[in-house]
This record gives structure tokens, sequence and C-alpha cells, in this order.
């Protein structure tokens, strides 16, 4: 397997007065490039410490990360994390320059110089994509919850990350609303080539949306199976297929 993204044996402890308590206990994973994986597992089990050493957020104690062969020890523009928090847009700026915040950071990063009009063009591209062109004027705190995710989401994919790492960002949403926003995360994961990789404790979720799922226990957390979801994309919920896998990885997080 071309290994484009590789944990290897991680160890991640954290140490408080009383004791030093290992949370993450030699992870090895490799990630293709332009995947969808999920990480699955239950609360407390290191799902999110995990996305941070990824992200470079966060110090390991031991093993490494490699993107394409090559070590990486710090945070970088081509991992970016999108979180649950509703409260990641900037509140001062309206939705359309949060945006062109991120398109500016990417040219920044690429030495590209854009005009005013240019800078713009890319931002409405990416609200399009999230269908909030018309709320462009709005400002944060005008937005449902759901629609400030999309924003998000418009601004990580502006901002060009190629690997975007998303600690259960439908977390705080309803479940129609959350039901939408996977289905168009599916839909913006086709049309963009990105690398995603996606931490939730619901397994639904992880069935829709990914082609690997990583099953991790608690305790230390270590991965104790990755399955391959061969479902076609758009996956039917109510399938008997959907339904087979839901109930396999069930077992297999309840063992
Ligand atoms: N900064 C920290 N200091 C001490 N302990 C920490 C710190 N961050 C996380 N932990 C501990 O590490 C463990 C894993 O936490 P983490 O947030 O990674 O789990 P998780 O699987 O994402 O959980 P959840 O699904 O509930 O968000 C927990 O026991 C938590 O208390």
């Amino acid at each position: 397997m071309s290994s484009y993204l590789e944990l290897k044996n991680i160890n991640k402890s954290f140490e408080t007065e009383k004791e030093k308590k290992i949370v993450l206990a030699d992870i090895n994973l490799k990630i293709r490039e332009n995947e969808f994986l999920t990480i699955l597992g239950p609360s407390g089990c290191g799902k999110s410490t995990l996305l941070k050493i990824i992200a470079g957020f966060s110090k390991t104690d031991g093993g490494k990360l490699l993107k394409k062969g090559k070590a990486i020890k710090e945070a970088g523009m081509d991992r970016l994390m999108l979180f649950q928090d509703f409260e990641q847009l900037f509140p001062w700026q309206k939705v359309i320059n949060n945006v062109e915040f991120a398109v500016k950071q990417a040219a920044k990063n690429k030495k590209l110089k854009l005009s005013s009009v240019q800078i713009k063009e890319r931002a409405l591209k990416y609200l399009k994509q999230v269908k909030l062109r018309d709320y462009q004027n709005y400002y944060p705190h005008q937005l449902s919850g759901g629609m400030k995710q999309r924003v998000a989401l418009a601004r990580t994919l502006a901002a060009e990350a190629e690997i975007m790492l998303m600690d259960e960002p439908f977390g705080s949403v309803d479940s129609q609303t959350r039901q939408e926003l996977q289905q168009l995360l599916v839909q913006l994961w086709q049309e963009e080539n990105r690398t995603i990789i996606f931490v939730t404790h619901d397994i639904r979720e992880a069935v829709f949306l990914s082609q690997r799922i990583v099953v991790m226990k608690n305790e230390p957390g270590q991965i104790i199976n990755i399955v391959e979801n061969k479902l076609p994309y758009l996956r039917k919920r109510s399938s008997r297929n959907f339904n087979h896998l839901f109930e396999e990885l069930q077992s297999q997080l309840h063992s």
C-alpha cells in the first residue's frame, strides 16, 4: 500500500500530579493520499489526541509521523483542523472575509499574488460549494450552528489544506442537519482532492462517510482493527449492508 502519511510506533502519555497516564500505545497507521479515513472509538480512547499529533499541535513520547517518507514535527498549513466548536470563525468578520482570509493564507504560502477580485472569486467558489453564497455578508453570530460549520468547512477548503483533520465537526448539530452535513462532506471530498481524517464515536457516521474505519479501544488507546468500507457512495443508511457493517463495528467496539 502506498503510504502518504504514516504514523509509526506513536506513544503518548499525560502526566498529572498523581500519575502518568498512557493515552496512546504503539499506534501504527498508514494513510493513503485522498482517502477518507475515520477514527472510531469510545470516549477517552485518545482520538482527539491522535488528531492533534497529526496536526503537529501535540508532541509524542516516541514514534514518528511521516509524510511521503519525511518526518514532520510541526504544525503546517498542509494539515488543518476543524472542530466541533461553533466558535471557530472570526466573529468580527463577515462570512466572506472569513473565507477570504484562508484564500490569502493559501496564496501567501504558495507565494502567489492575487488581486482582491481574484481573492473574492475564490472565496465565493468555496462558499458556493457549501451552499452559502447568499450568506456572504452575514456575520457568524447571524448563522445557525450548521451554517457556521459549513463556513468553517469552506474556510478549510479555501486554505487548500491537503489533509483535513476533523474532530467530531458535526457533534453539536441536530440529527437532520448532521445528516445533511455528512452528505455535503462526502460530495466535497469527491469534488476536491483532499485527504480527510475524521474522528467520531458515532458508528453510523463512520459507515456513511469513510473508506476505511480505524477502530480504537480505551485504556490505553490502541488500534484494534482497520475495516475497509467498500459500500458504494452515496450510502443508504437503511440498506442491509450498511446495517450489517454497523453491527459488525458495534460488536468490535463492545468486545
Ligand atoms: N492536556 C491533557 N492533560 C492531561 N490529560 C489529557 C490531556 N488531554 C487529554 N487528556 C487525557 O487523554 C485521554 C484521551 O483524551 P482525548 O480527548 O484524546 O479522547 P477522545 O477519544 O477524543 O475522547 P472524546 O470522544 O470524549 O472526545 C483522556 O483520558 C483525557 O483525560
